[in-house]
């Protein structure tokens, strides 16, 4: 039997934009665009995990809102879900700490600019359509 497991990917929004991150490392992912975040730890909540990847990767408080229907693979054995996350007021602003060499705020105009993760893109069409949606 194979074991999943869930990598938890936040689209942090703040006033209709949406979070792109880039990634740094490994080799095979750098330069691709992402929705921060990482792995779910055994025992741990998937919403206290993106909470804690931001935290890490990002620098900011944050609070997860609601899970993006859906599960979209990733090399074996993952799996993406994407929760939508919004900054705590008073966070500090996302920046570059871990993981990731860029990141961009943007627009749904702006959603196709960057070079998001071939597994990824899928995902980021459904943001796209709810942030389009209001
Ligand atoms: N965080 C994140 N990872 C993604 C996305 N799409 C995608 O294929 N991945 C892959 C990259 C990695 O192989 C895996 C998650 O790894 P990670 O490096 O972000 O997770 P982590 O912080 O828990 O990693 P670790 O260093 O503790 O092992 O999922 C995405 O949108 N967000």
């Amino acid at each position: 039997m194979t074991q999943r497991t869930v990598v938890v990917g936040a689209a942090l929004l703040d006033d209709g934009r949406l979070l792109a991150a880039r990634r740094s490392a490994p080799p095979e992912l750098a330069g691709r665009w992402e929705l921060p975040g990482g792995k779910v730890e055994p025992g741990e909540s998937p919403d206290a995990a993106l909470v804690r990847e931001l935290r890490e990767e990002l620098g900011v408080e944050s609070e997860a809102v609601e899970r993006v229907p859906g599960e979209w693979p990733l090399r074996n054995p993952y799996v993406l879900h994407v929760w939508t996350a919004r900054l705590r007021p008073g966070s500090a602003a996302p920046k570059a700490l871990q993981d990731h060499d860029a990141l961009r705020w943007l627009t749904p105009a702006e959603m196709w600019d960057v070079d998001w993760l071939d597994q990824d893109v899928p995902a980021v069409r459904e943001i796209a359509a709810r942030l389009a949606a209001g």
